[in-house]
């Protein structure tokens, strides 16, 4: 029997993974439900078969006090800003003065809350904030419940994952929606939803929030033996990791200045917020050339959106 609840536990993270990860599900939702009840029915028949990476266990029991704070292997870095081409020209410069000709992987600047992903020989082990970038809080039970976010992968990597925790549009105003039918106050932006929700000390409670993730770097890259950003993320595809695939390689500025133009007319269709473009260069050699300064890389920048005029 335990053959059985192991081969239901794997089909089930693999349909979460189908569902959350590549939105391409194999079978409706109604069968993922049968099959959920059935593996919670043998689970409780047999306990000692309900292990951490099982898919019933996503949703912890126990309600926290507060989050425990938590040091970050490596710290949580912040990236410059720039607001306009010039800025953007003067960092291309700065990078070619430096290292010479380079690609630019250009990425979407998920407006969510940076997270960091444990993972030790393939099993997620702890997910903390990025607090102050040194220390962050522990949401680990939190992190559990959003089902991008794989239990347990095929190969036993052992690293840090960093992305962007986020709510979807359509689940932000859904709640909002249920918030103004309870007369309770409203989330301003999506931010703050996804904010808010992982800060709830009960997973129940985040658990019902639909969150998401988008995953952007690693800590170590040797596990992933990349050599540039492009490769690190299409290995985290690989890995099982949910990406943003909207990522582009510019081989130049101008480039670069072209995926910006289009992001800038065309993000109110995302589903998710972006509040900016993050332009990395691409080889791991030339990032190491250039190395960081107190709190941000000196191989990255992030071009951010002109601030939205509020429509009141
Ligand atoms: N793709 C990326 O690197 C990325 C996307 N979205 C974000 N909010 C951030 C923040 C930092 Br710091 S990097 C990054």
């Amino acid at each position: 029997m335990e053959e059985k609840i192991k081969e239901l536990q794997d089909r089930l993270n693999r349909y979460n993974y189908e569902y959350h990860v590549l939105d391409t599900p194999s079978v409706p939702d109604s069968e993922y439900d049968r099959l959920l009840h059935e593996l919670i029915a043998l689970e409780e028949q047999y306990p000692a078969s309900k292990t951490d990476t099982s898919p019933t266990v996503r949703v912890g029991g126990e309600v926290m006090s507060r989050f425990e704070k938590v040091a970050h292997d490596t710290p949580m870095l912040s990236l410059s800003n720039a607001f306009n081409a010039e800025e953007l020209r003067a960092f291309d410069k700065r990078v070619r003065d430096m290292v010479g000709e380079v690609d630019y992987m250009c990425e979407l600047k998920i407006d969510g809350l940076a997270v960091s992903l444990k993972y030790e020989a393939g099993r997620f082990v702890q997910g903390t904030t990025r607090g102050d970038g040194t220390v962050g809080e522990n949401i680990t039970s939190n992190l559990r419940t959003i089902k991008a976010i794989p239990l347990e992968i095929k190969n036993p990597l052992s690293f840090e994952v960093r992305g962007e925790a986020y709510m979807p549009k359509a689940s932000f105003e859904k709640l909002n929606a249920e918030k103004e039918g309870k007369g309770e106050g409203l989330f301003q932006n999506p931010r703050n939803a996804a904010a808010g929700s992982l800060r709830q000390l009960d997973p129940k409670l985040a658990a019902r929030r639909n969150l998401s993730v988008f995953l952007y770097s690693v800590n170590d890259l040797t596990e992933l033996e990349a050599v540039s950003q492009s490769e690190a993320m299409d290995r985290l595809d690989q890995e099982g990791f949910k990406t943003n695939h909207e990522r582009r390689l510019a081989d130049d500025i101008e480039a670069v200045l072209e995926y910006i133009e289009y992001w800038t007319n065309h993000r109110n269709g995302l589903d998710y917020d972006i509040d900016g473009i993050v332009v990395k260069v691409n080889e791991i050699s030339k990032q190491e050339q250039m190395g960081f300064t107190a709190k941000s890389p000196r191989w990255a920048i992030a071009y951010k959106f002109p601030a939205e005029e509020v429509v009141t």
